[in-house]
């Protein structure tokens, strides 16, 4: 099938190459033509493991264009445009949703499918139907899920596919299922429903997730004051297989593009239909969840005052909002580290990936090509990505570079005795 993909950042860009991996014939559309251009030249403008590799593979029924005219002569279109906060707000900003359906209808021929990948605030969809089935087309919201870091595989075979659509329109179910028609043989469930209730599966999906981290971080907060170890408590409640272990790693907290801007967009939408009250307790899972970060800057704090002095560095080790990726937005890391530098004291960070995206974002921070770079010398390491090579350093090796031996760990994700016996004073959160 021909396939448009109107928005090529993350999600458009993985769910282009993931359309012509499954057999399509794809043009991306995007309105940043350095996006294109590297996308044009089989390189993601971001470190997504596998995407790379589809965008060379495919590149034969693959294309790049800023030209959304370019789109017409394809039968489904894809809206992959950002959602992001509004500045100075908490609902979505939908300019770039208005704005891309503005562009392609003008160019849909009759019988085309417009499909919103986007997240967008419940009632989105039936609002702006009436303008694609006015040029003959139809529209469907049809979430996605992905996770970063496992993106091609979420694409490709993903837990369940979602199709919201007007009642008894089967075309455009018909159409979905030939989008997805390798996915659904490998037996992935579909769910279809209404426009509402699409939507509102995305938010809440993401919502509970939020939910889920928040409270087993509330529960780090009572382990450090009871002396309790919260990995302990979440492997002992995870085992219960109505909670499950997933999404109960207690740390830092949880950052991104997707979670922390869903729940307040969420709480936003939910005050605008006059049921704020129903969503209240995202209040307090995004207030547990930014505590997490105060805590881990008083933790470092203290621990500099326990050496007598802020006159100090401090290393970061991790800036990507979680291994895998090197995307900052709303990074734990990289706000720790903005934190700690406007208390004056100097902080040299490194990430495998992100150290490009984290020095646009935090010029007070200096970053370090390697782990041995940024402990050089430091007063205090904080572990605040939990990236694999992170929990596989050998504490021994790195104790020799810093004299205090300070290791705060934001993630929960190294061994806290193997530590300790190279000589290193070890904190976690929500664990002794
Ligand atoms: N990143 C994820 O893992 C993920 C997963 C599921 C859902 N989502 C949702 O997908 C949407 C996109 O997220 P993202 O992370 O890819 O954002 P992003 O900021 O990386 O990408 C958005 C892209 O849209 C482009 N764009 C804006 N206006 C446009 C227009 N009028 N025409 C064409 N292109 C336009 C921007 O230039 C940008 O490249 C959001 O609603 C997000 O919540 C993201
Ligand atoms: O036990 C956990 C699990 C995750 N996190 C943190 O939570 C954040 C989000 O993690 P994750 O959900 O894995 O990352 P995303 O790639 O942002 O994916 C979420 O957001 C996407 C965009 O909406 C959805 O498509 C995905 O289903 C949803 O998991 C990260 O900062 C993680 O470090 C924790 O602190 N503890």
């Amino acid at each position: 099938m021909k396939i448009s993909v109107i928005g090529c950042g993350y999600l458009g860009a993985v769910h282009a190459a993931g359309m012509a991996e499954l057999g399509h014939t794809v043009v991306g559309v995007d309105i940043d033509a350095q996006k294109i251009a590297a996308l044009t030249s089989g390189r993601a403008p971001f470190f997504e493991p596998g995407v790379d590799g589809l965008l060379q593979s495919r590149s034969d029924r693959l294309r790049f264009t800023t030209d959304i005219s370019e789109v017409a002569d394809a039968e489904v279109h894809f809206i992959a445009v950002g959602t992001p906060q509004a500045e100075g707000g908490a609902a979505a900003d939908m300019r770039f949703v208005d704005a891309a359906f503005a562009s392609l209808v003008p160019h849909l021929r009759p019988g085309a499918l417009v499909v919103g990948k986007s997240t967008v605030p419940v009632g989105t969809a039936a609002a702006i139907a009436p303008q694609v089935e006015a040029a003959g087309a139809s529209l469907a919201w049809n979430p996605e899920f992905l996770r970063e870091g496992f993106a091609v595989a979420d694409t490709l075979t993903p837990d369940r596919l979602v199709y919201g659509v007007r009642a008894g329109d089967d075309a455009s179910v018909a159409l979905l299922d030939r989008v997805y028609s390798t996915t659904l043989a490998s037996g992935t469930p579909r769910i279809v429903t209404d426009f509402a209730t699409a939507e509102l599966v995305k938010v809440s999906a993401n919502a509970f997730l939020a939910t889920k981290i928040s409270f087993i971080n509330a529960m780090a907060e009572i382990a450090e004051v009871t002396g309790a170890d919260v990995t302990t408590l979440a492997d002992a409640i995870g085992h219960d297989t109505r909670i499950g272990r997933r999404f109960l790693n207690a740390g830092v907290g949880f950052g991104g593009g997707c979670l922390p801007k869903d729940i307040r967009a969420f709480q936003a939408r939910a005050d605008e239909l006059g049921v704020g009250h129903a969503l209240e307790f995202l209040d307090h899972v995004d207030q547990i969840n930014q505590r997490r970060r105060a805590r881990v800057v008083e933790l470092a704090l203290a621990a500099l005052d326990d050496q007598g002095s802020r006159d100090a560095t401090v290393a970061v080790l991790g800036l990507a909002f979680k291994p895998n990726s090197d995307d900052v937005r709303d990074s734990p890391a990289v706000d720790v580290a903005v934190a700690l530098a406007r208390e004056g004291v100097r902080v040299v960070a490194t990430d495998p990936q992100a150290q490009r995206s984290a020095a646009r974002k935090a010029p007070a921070v200096t970053i370090a090509p390697t782990v041995e770079e940024a402990i050089n010398a430091a007063s205090v390491v904080l572990v605040l990505t939990e990236w694999p090579e992170y929990r596989d350093l050998d504490p021994a090796a790195l104790a020799p570079l810093t004299p205090a031996r300070v290791v705060i760990d934001g993630r929960n994700c190294l061994d806290a005795d193997k530590w300790r016996a190279a000589g290193w004073t070890y904190r976690g959160l929500g664990r002794s």
